[in-house]
């Protein structure tokens, strides 16, 4: 048998990184998937990243379904992305409003037949409405825990089921669906909120497998820490508000900044996205590859929070 050399074993890991950078270059020369007058489904549309969503589907000239609990406050994003028109080089639509609650599972099945009534069919669901959590296991009473599941896991995927039929039917579509970082690693005092979104990759990378057949698309984006009022509107372990801004979601990415990346996700149909800094994605590998440590760290990131409180 013949010896390998090391210079053997570099020109191969040389030919490999030559095809590898190849492959992405060609796929990122693939036209991508055009918005222009594409019928775009938009929950949590009122505040935060679904907001700034709207704002760059809009000016891509989509057609939009806005949804939210809010009425007032998503007939203030129609008006503004409105006024915002004027001028634009791009056909643009005034969008439309659906007014539903993601928690109540009574209402989803309704909301999707409303949506679906807007424009006869669905391209994009972008599913990006969410709650989080702050607590300790010991002292979060288990209807927080189900509560937060019903708005960020149930209620997402009974819409999803609702609108894929027609997607089905049609041989097309797609479903994006705003996850996080902590839908990939589980940090302490978020259980809630991890494990709704650990439970939406995994629904996610089940759905991608199965539709793929019908020409439906899944893309899950999986970002660090964004700047919006999700810790401001976060719930804590009795139920009630926590209203903070935390110092890591204040320092967070521009939500702009992180709406331009779903658009592009959207366009090249990416199916898995991570969006955050060198320390969350090194973590991510980690809690893969050398999970001991990983778990280490998060208990000791434990001990250090729950100090000031019990001193
Ligand atoms: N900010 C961050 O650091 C990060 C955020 N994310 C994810 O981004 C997504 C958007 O959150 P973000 O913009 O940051 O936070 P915001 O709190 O600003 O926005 C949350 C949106 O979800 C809607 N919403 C909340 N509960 C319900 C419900 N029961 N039914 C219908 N709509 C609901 C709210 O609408 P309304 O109250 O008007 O009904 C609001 O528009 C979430 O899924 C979040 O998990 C992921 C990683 C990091
Ligand atoms: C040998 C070197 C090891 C280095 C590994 C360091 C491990 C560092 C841990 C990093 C944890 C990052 C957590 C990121 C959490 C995050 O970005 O969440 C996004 C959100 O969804 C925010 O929601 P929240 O409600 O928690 O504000």
């Amino acid at each position: 048998m013949e010896r390998v050399t090391a210079g053997g074993v570099l020109q191969l890991a040389l030919a490999g990184a030559g095809v590898l950078l190849l492959f992405r270059i060609l796929t990122r020369l693939r036209p991508g998937a055009s918005l222009q007058d594409a019928v775009v489904v938009i929950t949590g549309a009122s505040s935060g990243l679904g907001k700034e969503c709207a704002r760059v589907f809009h000016a891509a000239g989509a057609r939009l379904v806005l949804c939210g609990r809010d009425a007032a406050r998503l007939q203030q994003v129609v008006q503004e992305l409105t006024a915002s028109s004027t001028g634009s080089q791009q056909q643009t639509h005034i969008p439309s409003t659906v007014v539903f609650d993601l928690a109540d599972r009574d209402t989803v099945d309704g909301a999707a037949q409303e949506i679906l009534r807007c424009h006869g069919h669905v391209d994009v669901l972008i599913s990006n409405a969410g709650i989080s959590y702050r607590g300790n296991i010991l002292d979060t009473h288990i209807s927080v825990q189900r509560d937060v599941m019903e708005t960020n896991y149930f209620g997402p995927i009974a819409l999803t089921q609702a609108l894929l039929p027609s997607m089905v039917r049609r041989r097309s579509g797609h479903v994006v669906v705003i996850s996080s970082v902590q839908g990939k690693i589980a940090i302490p005092f978020r259980s809630a909120y991890a494990a709704s979104k650990h439970a939406t990759q995994a629904y996610f990378d089940c759905l991608r497998a199965e539709v793929e057949r019908y020409g439906i698309h899944v893309s899950v984006i999986s970002p660090g820490y964004i700047r919006t009022n999700l810790s401001v509107n976060a719930v804590t372990g009795d139920g009630s508000k926590y209203g903070v801004l935390d110092r890591n979601t204040a320092q967070g990415r521009d939500p702009a900044h992180v709406a331009q990346a779903v658009l592009k996700a959207v366009r090249q149909r990416s199916k898995d996205v991570v969006l955050a800094g060198p320390l969350p994605s090194l973590a991510i590998y980690l809690r893969t590859l050398w999970p001991a440590l990983f778990f280490k760290l998060m208990s000791s990131r434990a001990c250090k929070e729950q100090k000031p409180k019990d001193e």
